[in-house]
């Protein structure tokens, strides 16, 4: 997965997802479903994209008891997915009993999904964190804290803003993955997003992926737009 860029698949039904992909044809993307479309179409949504040959990345933030954690990604690796998500601040042994969760799901002689941590969320600022969370610390430092939390417990990398991965991968490993949202072109709007970057500066950090949802699927030309963005990113196909 390195280098890949995956679509956010922000849509409320299979078949605007349909109308999404019908101009990609037979292409073979990375997409991301989130709970947006999950909690809508379950996991028929997960086969009707596996079974057309894309990579998927379910976000579904998982954020628990270990336990429920647990449980719960054991049943998510029965679908197959490439990667998979929960929160860091659900803390260390959560984080640990979601890959328990992962390997117990795993058919014999598969591969488990990939878990990664959200850190603390591209939408959050400093001044959020500090007053909201009550973190009094920067919030880079938070971010970093998590990053080593998550590898601590074996997991396969974070969420996190570009302008984090660097440090992150100095301080816990290169293989470490670092998967970056809140990307947008200069002339984007930035929306609820916080923590921007573009994706030249995205791929100079040398993030493991990039995640780009409005500015494509909202696009009046989805196609186009993801050439114009695997451009900038030169990302592999
Ligand atoms: O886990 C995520 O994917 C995620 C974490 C995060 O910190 N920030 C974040 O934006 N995301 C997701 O990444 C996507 C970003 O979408 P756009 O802002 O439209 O590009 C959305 O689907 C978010 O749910």
């Amino acid at each position: 997965m390195n280098h890949s860029l995956i679509i956010a698949l922000d849509f409320a039904d299979i078949s605007e997802v349909g109308r999404f992909l019908t101009p990609f044809e037979d292409r073979q993307l990375f997409l991301k479903v989130g709970m947006e479309l999950f909690y809508q179409e379950g996991p028929a949504i997960v086969d009707y994209l596996k079974v057309r040959g894309h990579q998927l990345f379910l976000d579904l933030k998982l954020h628990d008891i270990p336990n429920t954690v647990k449980s719960a990604m054991k049943g998510l690796a029965r679908l197959e997915c490439d990667l998979v998500n929960v929160h860091a601040a659900g803390g260390k042994e959560m984080m640990r009993e979601a890959l328990e969760g992962l390997e117990a799901g795993t058919a014999a002689g598969r591969k488990r999904p990939r878990c990664i941590a959200v850190t603390q969320l591209t939408s959050t600022s400093q001044e959020q964190m500090n007053k909201e969370q009550l973190i009094p610390v920067a919030l880079d430092e938070s971010v970093l804290h998590y990053a080593s939390l998550a590898k601590d417990a074996g997991l396969d990398g974070v969420v996190c803003s570009a302008w984090e991965s660097d440090a992150i991968r100095k301080k816990v490993g290169q293989s470490f993955l670092t998967v970056c949202p809140g990307i947008r072109m200069k002339s984007d709007q930035i929306d609820d997003q916080k923590r921007v970057t573009t994706p030249d500066y995205a791929r100079d950090a040398g993030v493991s992926a990039i995640v780009v949802g409005r500015s494509i699927t909202r696009s009046a030309d989805p196609v186009e737009s993801y050439e114009k963005w695997m451009n900038a990113w030169k990302g592999d196909y």
